[in-house]
């Protein structure tokens, strides 16, 4: 607070000192040596860091710590009441409302949207083959939003609005999201209501919801007239936008949803698909470049599941055992939620202590899944880890890239899938290069954890014999 924040009649925060690139590495190294659970003060706030399997699995499985800490509230302004905000019996029946959503059977008919997503995504990768070193994340980002707009919204294409704008915009909003969590003084309202943050998220929350209102302007009336008539079987042979469903279930539980909640979880699922799965893939790339020998494995493994074929469907990915053992041994070391955090509404007991009421618990998924306690190599990239044997002789909750719970990720199997089509897509049409290994990439963490250099690969055409 040294520096003056104000700025004629607006406080503001200056960009440069929100830049702290080894965050993640002091608060991993502060709390490491410590037993599970262990104090920290952040700001005026106590936080108790839970680090130990069985007490991440009591916490997890708890309904009397499933609320959201504090500074998911932040969200809301972006995200209204989506089932990533949302608490208590409203998020309990939404869950339920919206699981069919990423049911397998409606995953198997998405298939064909990743797969055309995952060829179109090689196509523009293709200028980068033989040539220097790319980052592959800004392609990343484009795929794994265009294809979760078409299985979100009917004809995404046909569209008069912008939405391609939409990844720049919940970009922008995070990163207001995570100053507004550093800094603890910004976590009153009365004070970041007078910054320039301020005035830009409301600039983006206008612009979003005005993008999505319009959809949903000319897509409900026409969608509950269509869900109304369409007795056709046409219908029933395609599958059915996440709008659609959405909308159908308005008409038929007037009384748990509402079009506000639609447009909410609409929202709420457009913002959590694009920078999660987007990652996670870049990330592997960078692995599968940086180990060639487990790459070669890959794609042996593609060879046999797919053999001449160059697509991949439902039954193809499920095949595709060493591939998902690679994104998981990613996902440890690159969580997508390094943490997750909890407030307590009442005193918890866990084990022989007790944490108490209004105090906010930091789980720490980044530190259980590189803890030698539970994991063999636990700072190199060793897909081993994921063997059968070794996965069975671990403790469950060692690893929670999705978390785990009654507010566990609603699209794990979505992502995998998603994720072995585009990495197999990939692949059989790449070699993959990349000149960093586990212990030359250096981590950032912002709403999630990043390589402080981008995620730099090279590619080349793959030509089999
Ligand atoms: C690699 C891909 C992904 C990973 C690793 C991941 C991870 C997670 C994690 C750790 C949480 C719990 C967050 C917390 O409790 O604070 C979560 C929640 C959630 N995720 Fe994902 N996610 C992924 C992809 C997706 C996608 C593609 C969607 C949507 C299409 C999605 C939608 C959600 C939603 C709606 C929640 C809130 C669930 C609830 O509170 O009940 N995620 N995700």
């Amino acid at each position: 607070m040294a520096q003056s924040f104000v700025n004629e009649d607006e406080l503001y925060v200056p960009e440069d000192i929100i830049k702290e690139p080894e965050l993640l590495n002091v608060v991993v190294s502060s709390i490491e040596s410590y037993p599970s659970p262990t104090r920290l003060w952040i700001g005026p706030r106590l936080v108790i860091v839970v680090k130990d399997p069985h007490q991440l699995q009591i916490i997890l499985q708890s309904s009397k710590i499933a609320k959201k800490a504090h500074i998911y509230q932040f969200l809301k302004p972006f995200l209204g009441q989506g089932l990533f905000t949302a608490s208590g019996p409203t998020h309990k029946i939404h869950k339920k409302l919206l699981q069919p959503l990423f049911s397998l059977k409606m995953i198997e008919g998405y298939c064909d949207v990743f797969q055309r997503h995952a060829d179109a995504f090689v196509e523009r990768l293709r200028q980068h083959a033989g040539g220097p070193q790319f980052d592959i994340i800004f392609y990343l980002h484009d795929t794994a939003f265009e294809s979760t707009m078409d299985l979100l919204l009917p004809d995404a294409n046909t569209h008069s609005i912008h939405y391609k704008d939409f990844p720049k915009y919940i970009r922008r909003f995070y990163h207001i999201l995570v100053t507004r969590i550093r800094y603890f003084w910004l976590h009153w309202d009365y004070i970041f209501e007078k910054t320039s943050y301020f005035k830009e998220q409301t600039m983006i929350k206008n612009i979003t919801t005005k993008l999505i209102a319009e959809v949903m302007d000319t897509k409900v009336p026409e969608t509950v007239e269509r869900l109304k008539n369409d007795k056709t079987p046409s219908r029933a042979t395609r599958i059915p936008s996440m709008m659609e469903v959405l909308v159908e279930m308005v008409l038929n539980n007037e009384n748990c949803l509402s079009v506000q909640d639609c447009i909410d979880h609409l929202m709420t699922l457009m913002a959590t698909s694009q920078d999660t799965q987007s990652s996670t893939v870049a990330f592997t790339c960078m692995m599968l470049g940086a180990y060639p020998d487990i790459q070669d494995l890959v794609v042996k493994e593609l060879r046999e599941a797919l053999g001449e074929k160059k697509t991949l469907d439902m039954s193809d990915v499920s095949k595709l055992k060493y591939l998902e053992m690679c994104i998981k041994e990613t996902m440890r070391l690159y969580p997508v939620a390094p943490f997750i955090f909890r407030d307590t509404s009442e005193d918890f007991q866990l084990d022989k202590i007790t944490i108490p009421r209004h105090v906010t618990v930091a789980l720490g998924f980044y530190i259980v899944h590189r803890d030698p306690k539970y994991w063999e190599r636990p700072n190199e990239f060793y897909p081993e880890h994921f063997s059968p044997e070794a996965t069975s002789r671990r403790h469950p909750f060692a690893f929670l890239p999705f978390s785990a719970g009654p507010r566990k990720c609603i699209a794990q199997q979505y992502s995998y899938t998603l994720m072995k089509i585009l990495l197999g897509t990939i692949l059989l049409n790449f070699e993959l290069e990349c000149d960093r290994k586990v212990e030359d990439i250096k981590l950032t963490t912002d709403i999630s954890i990043r390589p402080i250099d981008g995620y730099p690969i090279k590619i080349k055409n793959r030509i089999f014999c």
